[in-house]
């Protein structure tokens, strides 16, 4: 059988892949949210001319020659307002934040001053308008300041805070279903019998999950058995989720059901076995709205093939424009000529004197070594059929 190309197995499944729906959610939940709509500004910021900082709110005019005698007719602390208008070589005292009086056009910073009761003198200059944030200055009612599709960061919160927006649109979490089988696992804390191994997959993958945005409904274990694996999966179908990721049981075994299962309950296979190492067995379909991904078992082909496909899918339907990013650096050892299956090689980076990245691969490969996994900064990209390479050859790798 031919094994599909990753590139053209990547894109056939972002090309199935829909953006996500919306909901509305309070500002204090929308960190790393994706926002779904343009934001615009209820409000001026600041809404009136106001003092930016510690003083008395002056006429410019008034401190020509200096030093000079002022009366202090008011106080004005942030939060209230001068009712009257400020007449010639009067000053009113005011506080960062407060709105200027009427007739006022600078600020004069109390360090500048000496104060005798109701009078005051001034000991510098002003130029008109300074220490004023005139209305507006920040931004103005109707402005579209963060535009639909920006990933929503700290100072976001901040700025749509204050554009009065206590609720905000944003994209809806993609619904993620995350499924093991086999009869040789059990959960981290149980005990396993002398043929059984502790199942990690869904802790890495439901991480992968997470990471870039989706919602995880952990299904746990289901056991080698076609009625097992179909009550799990009806299980993430109830749920509505917008993907199911199963790990193990694609590849080729009497005891490898998975694909069966889901042909049965109605799923479109897109595509099986792809021309890459690890992940060669990966499956992906549609069962209804679900987008399904069948993992291969070993532990670092489903980490890879998760970080390969899984994380994009959630990327596009999180409306990312570049749901994989691909940089270049130069190879810290030198590697044998490759077959035709494209490699993923485990590796550090590092940054040389010059200043380039360095990709150095490690020695084993081996695609059930989880150890390896968790040292690796990055993932080399190996073509199919790629010559033996030098060490300070180009390469490209996908960033941990
Ligand atoms: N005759 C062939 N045999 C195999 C082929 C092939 O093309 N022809 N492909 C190999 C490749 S490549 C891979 S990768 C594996 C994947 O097979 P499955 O997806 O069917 O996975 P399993 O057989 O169920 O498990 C493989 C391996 O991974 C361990 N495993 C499974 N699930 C977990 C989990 N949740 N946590 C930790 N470890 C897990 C499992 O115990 C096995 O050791 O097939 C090759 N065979
Ligand atoms: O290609 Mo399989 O994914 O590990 O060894």
């Amino acid at each position: 059988m031919s094994l599909m190309k990753v590139e053209d197995a990547l894109s056939q499944l972002l090309e199935n892949a829909a953006q996500i729906g919306t909901e509305n959610i309070p500002l204090h939940d929308a960190l790393g949210r994706v926002l779904a709509q343009d934001l615009t500004a209820n409000r001026d910021q600041p809404p009136f001319d106001s003092s930016a900082m510690d003083g008395y709110a002056v006429k410019a005019a008034n401190l020509a020659n200096i030093p000079v005698r002022l009366q202090v007719v008011g106080e004005v602390p942030a939060g209230h307002r001068f009712p009257d208008r400020l007449s010639n070589r009067e000053a009113v005292r005011i506080f960062t934040g407060a709105p200027v009086p009427e007739g006022a056009d600078a600020i004069l910073i109390q360090e500048n001053t000496e104060r005798d009761g109701a009078f005051l003198t001034a000991l510098e200059g002003v130029t008109t308008g300074q220490y004023i944030r005139p209305a507006g200055l920040d931004f103005k009612k109707n402005d579209v300041l963060i535009v639909k599709g920006t990933l929503l960061e700290p100072a976001h919160l901040a700025l749509a805070a204050s554009m009065n927006h206590p609720e905000i649109l944003v994209l809806r979490r993609p619904k993620v279903a995350i499924l093991a089988t086999g009869d040789e696992l059990v959960l981290p804390g149980e005990t396993p019998s002398d043929n059984q191994i502790i199942a990690s997959n869904n802790f890495g993958v439901a991480a992968l999950a997470k990471v870039v945005g989706a919602d995880v409904l952990d299904l746990g274990i289901a056991r080698d058995d076609k009625q097992a694996i179909a009550s799990k999966i009806k299980q993430a179908q109830d749920a509505k989720v917008d993907i199911l990721v199963s790990s193990g049981g694609v590849s080729v075994g009497e005891h490898d059901l998975v694909q069966d299962v889901l042909k049965e309950m109605g799923m479109d296979l897109a595509f099986w076995r792809i021309a890459m190492r690890p992940g060669k067995p990966l499956m992906a379909g549609k069962l209804g709205d679900c987008q399904v991904l069948g993992l291969p078992g070993n532990p670092v082909s489903a980490m890879v093939c998760a970080i390969l496909f899984m994380q994009p899918l959630i990327r596009k339907m999180l409306g990312d424009s570049i749901p994989q990013r691909i940089e270049r650096a130069i190879l810290g050892d030198a590697l044998a000529e490759n077959d035709k299956r494209q490699s993923y090689l485990r590796a550090t980076l590092s940054i040389d004197d010059s200043g380039k990245s360095v990709a150095t691969p490690f020695a084993g490969q081996d695609s059930a070594m989880m150890a390896g996994l968790a040292r690796a900064s990055c993932l080399i990209i190996r073509p199919p059929h790629a010559k033996a390479a030098n060490k300070g050859d180009p390469c490209d790798f996908i960033r941990l």
